[in-house]
């Protein structure tokens, strides 16, 4: 049955962040993802997971340039010693935070470079942090993310990441199968699922709305197919992660995010956030 985390980068945005914790918490969810936790002191951060009885299952190694013009540096020529620090800084906030994986961006494609000599600095760079953050038993992620969203990212296809993996030959090293992306770059999600998940090379599934991002109940996916669809795969080759909802709420100006979670109280899921007592 899907295990469901919230990911606190894109929901709540009507609360401050650390603030979302204590929501997300009272929405139900027993987990949480978000991207960059490096603008606040890990301490407090593991205190409001604490405080919360939230699980951090996700965050994402720093993507280079603050100022979000950069979506990581795993593939950037001459950068690898800003990638090793940022990989270190991650590892170092997902010990504070006892989060067993981390997404590290591939990076945009730089204009006047070729794919083949990217691809060699990214399986070259991911291969020595893989070894590192298998050093304290963590995963590193690669999520294949559209163009469209972001123009010029380099790893944009699921066979692309697997055959990457391969490449790199690290078995802590695994895809963040966001299903948003797959379905706007390559469709066929369901099999995709079929396929994908029993490899053992899925470490983390996202969803949202397609084409809008919202809730899952909004848009051209039939999520309750596709969580049937990861309940059925996952019992037989015994599947357990996480399920990111990396979604923009439809409801954050009017009745805040929790009231767009029907799609997931109204399902028979794991984990359902029914409302908490003393909600
Ligand atoms: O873009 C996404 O879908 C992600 O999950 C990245 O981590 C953030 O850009
Ligand atoms: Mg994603």
């Amino acid at each position: 049955m899907p295990r469901f985390a919230a990911n606190l980068s894109m929901l709540y945005p009507e609360l401050d962040f650390l603030d979302r914790f204590e929501a997300a918490a009272r929405d139900g969810f027993r987990a949480v993802e978000y991207l960059f936790p490096y603008a606040y002191p890990a301490l407090e951060l593991a205190a409001r997971l604490r405080a919360n009885g939230l699980q951090q299952v996700l965050f994402n190694a720093p993507p280079g340039n603050p100022d979000g013009s950069e979506r990581g540096l795993a593939s950037l020529p001459g950068r690898e010693a800003e990638f090793r620090a940022g990989i270190a800084r991650a590892l170092d906030y997902a010990q504070a935070l006892d989060c067993p994986r981390i997404h590290v961006m591939a990076g945009l494609v730089a204009h006047g470079s070729t794919r083949d000599a990217v691809q060699a600095i990214y399986v070259q760079n991911l291969r020595w942090a893989a070894a590192e953050a298998a050093k304290s038993g963590r995963d590193l992620l690669l999520e294949p993310i559209n163009t469209r969203d972001v123009p010029r990212f380099f790893l944009n296809r699921q066979d692309h990441a697997h055959a990457v993996i391969e490449l790199v030959g690290a078995p802590n090293l695994k895809v963040q199968m966001d299903l948003y992306h797959c379905q706007i770059v390559e469709g066929d999600v369901a099999t995709k699922i079929r396929k994908y998940l029993p490899s053992g090379r899925v470490g983390h599934l996202q969803i949202a709305g397609v084409p809008e991002r919202h809730e899952p109940d909004v848009g051209e996916l039939n999520h309750a197919y596709l969580f049937a669809v990861i309940d059925e795969v996952a019992a037989q080759c015994g599947w357990d992660g996480w399920i990111g909802c990396e979604y923009r709420p439809r409801q954050a100006a009017a009745g805040g995010t929790s009231a767009g979670l029907d799609w997931l109280r109204s399902g028979n899921f794991q984990d359902p956030p029914a409302r908490r007592p003393g909600a």
